[in-house]
């Protein structure tokens, strides 16, 4: 048998669209598991701006999003979202939640028909109350074997400097998400492969928001004990939420719930904490939107779940606190005596 000459065969090809922080980040961990494993691999990565797109290209940097780290030789970069997609066997998505709709009806028709879309983007989509692959499915009337998520404790930076970290690669097709975990496995992101789609998904959706309420802790100056209880209520009604939506509870446990909870809640790097520090200072929702140069997903995701919640009965007191701060309707000094009013009940409940 002869075998073709391996210069004449296309290296495969990754789209990732969004050259931000994760995004930008997310390539690099494609470029180096390729690398690692020898398959000849273009990541592609879909730039909003032509001087990001051209620095990635001639500098292998992103220095916006990751300062001076640099990113493998097979990363590059377009501007053209249509061409970047092209041909692409995997296209990745990591633009933020509300323009996801947008950037999919962009692409629609140029893409192959057996694709697979791996969305990397935690949040929901206000008005429809639709979660990102839902969005895909709908946009681009692709079977469920077709789409992955990706979530769980995984600030970009850290990623981006190497640190060792875990994830979760869940789809609807276990071969699906086996084969995308072979993507990005490298020798410091370990993801592990999921079937909750639903779980995952809704675990990294509301601890945006719980992020947004550990956040109004810091600026009012109050300690761990009252963090750590709005990160294990958050839990509980991201556990009601997930119960009621058809998910499994135990995913809340893994690394897509509880390891990003302990990380965003923990760490200053978290954009969605940050946001709700400045809010917790007495900011309003505008001037923190302004003050903020990356993604905060919860502060747009957050009326979108409660609105979910309420559709489904589920009731989630601390998600609908932080929507009445970023409303303005409640000064967050009065956030906390409001949560502790409540009537009391069980844990379990
Ligand atoms: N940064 C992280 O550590 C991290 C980790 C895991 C998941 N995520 C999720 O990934 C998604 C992307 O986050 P990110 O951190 O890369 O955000 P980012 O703000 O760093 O980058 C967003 C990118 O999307 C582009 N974009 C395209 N359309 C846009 C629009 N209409 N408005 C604003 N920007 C637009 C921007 O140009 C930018 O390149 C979010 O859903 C976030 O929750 C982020
Ligand atoms: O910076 P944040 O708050 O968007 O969090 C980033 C990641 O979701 C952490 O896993």
């Amino acid at each position: 048998m002869t075998l073709p000459d391996p210069g004449l065969i296309a290296p495969r090809r990754i789209a990732v669209l969004g050259a931000g922080s994760w995004g930008t980040t997310f390539a690099k961990i494609l470029g180096d598991s390729a690398e690692a494993s020898s398959v000849p691999t273009q990541i592609v990565l879909w730039a909003r701006r032509d001087e990001v797109a051209e620095e990635i290209r001639t500098q292998h940097t992103n220095s916006t999003y990751l300062g001076q780290l640099p990113l493998p030789q097979n990363v590059t970069a377009q501007t053209d979202l249509t061409e970047v997609v092209t041909e692409a066997e995997v296209v990745v998505l990591a633009v933020p939640a509300q323009s996801l709709r947008e950037h999919l009806r962009t692409i629609r028709g140029a893409t192959a028909e057996d694709a697979v879309f791996v969305s990397l983007i935690k949040g929901l989509e206000r008005g429809t109350y639709m979660r990102m692959s839902e969005v895909i499915a709908e946009e681009l009337a692709v079977s469920p074997a077709q789409i992955a998520v990706v979530s769980g404790p995984n600030l970009a930076m850290e990623i981006a400097r190497g640190e060792p970290t875990a994830s979760v690669v869940a789809s609807a097709d276990e071969s699906t998400a086996e084969r995308i975990t072979a993507m990005c496995s490298t020798g410091y992101f370990r993801p592990y492969t999921n079937g909750d789609v639903i779980g995952v998904e809704l675990a990294g959706i509301v601890k945006n928001v719980i992020a947004l309420a550990v956040g109004f802790c810091d600026g009012q100056d109050l300690g761990d004990n009252s963090k750590a209880s709005v990160i294990t209520r958050g839990l509980a009604e991201t556990r009601r939420l997930t119960a009621a939506l058809g998910g499994e509870v135990e995913t809340l446990a893994g690394l897509a719930g509880l390891g990003d909870v302990v990380a965003t809640c923990a760490s200053p790097l978290s954009r969605n904490r940050s946001a709700g520090r400045l809010l917790g200072t007495g900011l309003t929702a505008e001037q923190t939107a302004q003050e903020m140069t990356q993604t905060a997903e919860g502060m747009k995701s957050a009326s979108a779940v409660v609105d979910l919640a309420r559709r489904h009965g589920v009731e989630m007191p601390i998600a609908e606190a932080v929507v009445a701060v970023l409303d303005g309707a409640l000064p967050v000094e009065r956030l906390a005596k409001l949560l502790l009013a409540r009537d009391l009940k069980s844990e379990g409940k």
